[in-house]
């Protein structure tokens, strides 16, 4: 048996909650598989496209006097709620398919992160959905958004990504897991928060979920970090002719591949350090 950390990509949920919920269960199908295999399971995901997707809608409702303004941090605890609901209804719906009995729960997870970090001067973490270089431009000048080309896959509005520090929740979620229950924690890599003189404050960021995924696995002493996301493999000369498929790695290769830069930034590169750091 396996205690294990998987950590679904937000770019693999799909760009609409019909999608997403097709997709989640299938995915859900193959997660039950681990838990019937006897491993112990908790579940992470992304929330890039979907944090960026709540925060889009909410400014437009915003901008049009129909609702207040949601800042990043509630966007990212709703896309928590959103994805955890999701996930808990369709491996809820698996788990009774198999008849295992056995109860899911999401934890509404925040995130310490460290109010210097130098990330909140430069922001590189994709959110919401890929625009082509004109759109792109038009909503950087309309707006004042940041945007990068993200891995051949068009432009992403970028904010900033400071490195998780403390799982706030740490204590519920390992009660949870002891107490033998399906656990999803660490949604959109947590809610950014600071500690300040009031205590706990959300900051307007969106952490890595690798690398939050990778403290997880470290902090509930796991013993498998899986990073699942929309491509097959990871690869060395990726896009290209020569493009040649990575199946086993160890940690001495995987620096090098780094050094080399075969690893986009925003997307591979996060994943390929958050394996690193729990090796
Ligand atoms: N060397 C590489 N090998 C495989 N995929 C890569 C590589 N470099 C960049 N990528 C891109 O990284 C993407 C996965 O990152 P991303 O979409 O950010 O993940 P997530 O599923 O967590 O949202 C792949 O779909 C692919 O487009
Ligand atoms: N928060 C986060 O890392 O989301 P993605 O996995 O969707 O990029």
């Amino acid at each position: 048996m396996s205690k294990m950390v998987v950590a679904l990509g937000g770019n693999a949920l799909g760009k609409s909650p019909e999608e997403q919920l097709k997709l989640v269960k299938n995915t859900a199908n193959s997660l039950v598989g681990l838990v019937a295999a006897g491993n112990k399971v908790v579940i992470s995901h992304g929330n890039g496209p979907q944090v960026g997707q709540i925060n889009l809608g909410m400014n437009y409702a915003a901008e049009h006097g129909q609702t207040a303004a949601f800042p990043f941090p509630e966007c990212g605890a709703m896309s928590q709620g959103y994805i955890g609901y999701h996930l808990q209804q369709s491996l809820q719906n698996e788990l009774h398919r198999r008849k295992i009995d056995k109860n899911v729960v999401s934890v509404i997870t925040q995130v310490e992160v460290d109010a210097n970090d130098s990330a909140f001067q430069n922001p590189t973490k994709p959110v919401g959905a890929f625009y082509d270089q004109a759109t792109a431009k038009k909503f950087k000048d309309e707006k004042g958004y940041t945007f990068v080309e993200d891995a051949g896959r068009g432009y992403r509005r970028v904010v900033a990504s400071p490195l998780p520090k403390e799982i706030v929740e740490l204590k519920s979620i390992n009660d949870l897991i002891e107490s033998d229950n399906l656990v999803i924690a660490g949604g959109g890599g947590g809610v950014p928060v600071i500690k300040n003189s009031e205590g706990l404050q959300g900051v307007p960021a969106v952490i890595d979920k690798d690398r939050s995924s990778a403290l997880l696995a470290d902090k509930i002493n796991a013993d498998t970090l899986v990073i699942l996301t929309a491509v097959d493999y990871v690869y060395v000369s990726f896009g290209k002719d020569n493009e040649k498929k990575l199946t086993e790695i160890n940690s001495d290769e995987a620096r090098k591949y780094i050094d080399e830069g075969q690893f986009a930034a925003g997307s591979m590169l996060p994943k390929i350090q958050a394996c690193l750091n729990f090796v």
